[in-house]
């Protein structure tokens, strides 16, 4: 969503509903939007949890600082409370990670962490770290549920999060999440984001629209069966919706 009044309204609507974490990125072109939703919201600083990420061709250990700075001007905030690197670029993200620790101990990132890290970008990171990425961003939903990297997460002490949580609503009418939202009277977004909150991972779905931002966040009061979330897990097929984190390289997107 670029910048300009959608992301601005789209923002706002949540925020008023009650959303408290904003997912953002340099290469989303609308942090100056979710700035301005932020600061005219009167919701105070602090209760709000904003993420953003370097983008690919920001890498590198200058480049980040200067790109974090400039991420920073466009939110108009002094501090993000998440700070990621996007992708894994090949020969670079060992750089970035080190501004990424810079910039934490700065204060001015209240943690930082990785996205659509495998395993073996993380180990192969984490050889030449001082502090370890808090948080794994990835795409999680149930065709594709990431059993290997929550496992590792998980082993590390690396919290996991997912982006696409519900699929990008490309699969909404599975006959198994039909089934489960008649049966527990909710809806298929709200089986996968439940899902996600049982299982500690934390979720980012998005909408425009302010129904259905009340639809996905109105998933505290139910409770999936344990069969049921084995049921759900077993939807897994390695349905990728989007970009495998092993193709990407700076001239990916
Ligand atoms: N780190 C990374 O590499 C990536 C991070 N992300 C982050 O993850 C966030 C979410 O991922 P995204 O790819 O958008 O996918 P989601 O799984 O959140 O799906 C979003 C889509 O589902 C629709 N939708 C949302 N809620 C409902 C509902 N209740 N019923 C029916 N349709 C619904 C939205 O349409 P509408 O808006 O019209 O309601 C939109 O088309 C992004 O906004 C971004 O911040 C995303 C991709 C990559
Ligand atoms: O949305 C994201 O966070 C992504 O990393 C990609 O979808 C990326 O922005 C892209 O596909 C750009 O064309």
């Amino acid at each position: 969503m670029d910048d300009g009044e959608s992301v601005y309204d789209t923002v706002s609507s949540a925020l008023e509903i009650g959303y408290r974490h904003i997912d953002t990125a340099s290469t989303y072109r609308n942090e100056e939007g979710v700035g301005r939703a932020i600061a005219d919201s009167g919701i105070p600083r602090e209760e709000i949890f904003v993420t953003t990420k370097v983008w690919n061709d920001e890498q590198g250990y200058e480049e980040t600082l200067a790109a974090f700075d400039r991420s920073l001007k466009r939110l108009n905030l002094d501090y993000v409370d998440l700070y990621l690197v996007h992708w894994p670029i090949p020969g670079m993200y060992k750089d970035t990670w080190q501004a990424l620790e810079k910039i934490y101990r700065d204060k001015r990132a209240r943690a930082i962490g990785v996205s659509n890290f495998h395993p073996h970008h993380s180990d192969d990171l984490m050889k030449d770290v001082t502090i370890k990425p808090m948080i794994n961003q990835i795409e999680l939903h149930p065709q594709l549920s990431q059993v290997e990297v929550r496992e590792y997460c998980k082993e590390h002490g690396i919290a996991v999060e997912a982006w696409s949580p519900i699929g990008k609503a490309t699969y909404l009418d599975h006959p198994v999440l039909k089934e489960l939202a008649e049966k527990y009277n909710r809806t298929a977004a709200q089986i996968m984001i439940r899902w996600d909150y049982q299982n500690d991972i934390i979720t980012i779905p998005k909408s425009v629209h302010a129904d259905r931002q009340k639809e996905n966040a109105d998933i505290f009061d139910f409770e999936l069966s344990n069969e049921d979330m084995e049921k759900i897990e077993s939807l897994n097929s390695g349905n990728r919706l989007g970009t495998d984190p092993d193709t990407v390289s700076l001239d990916s997107f």
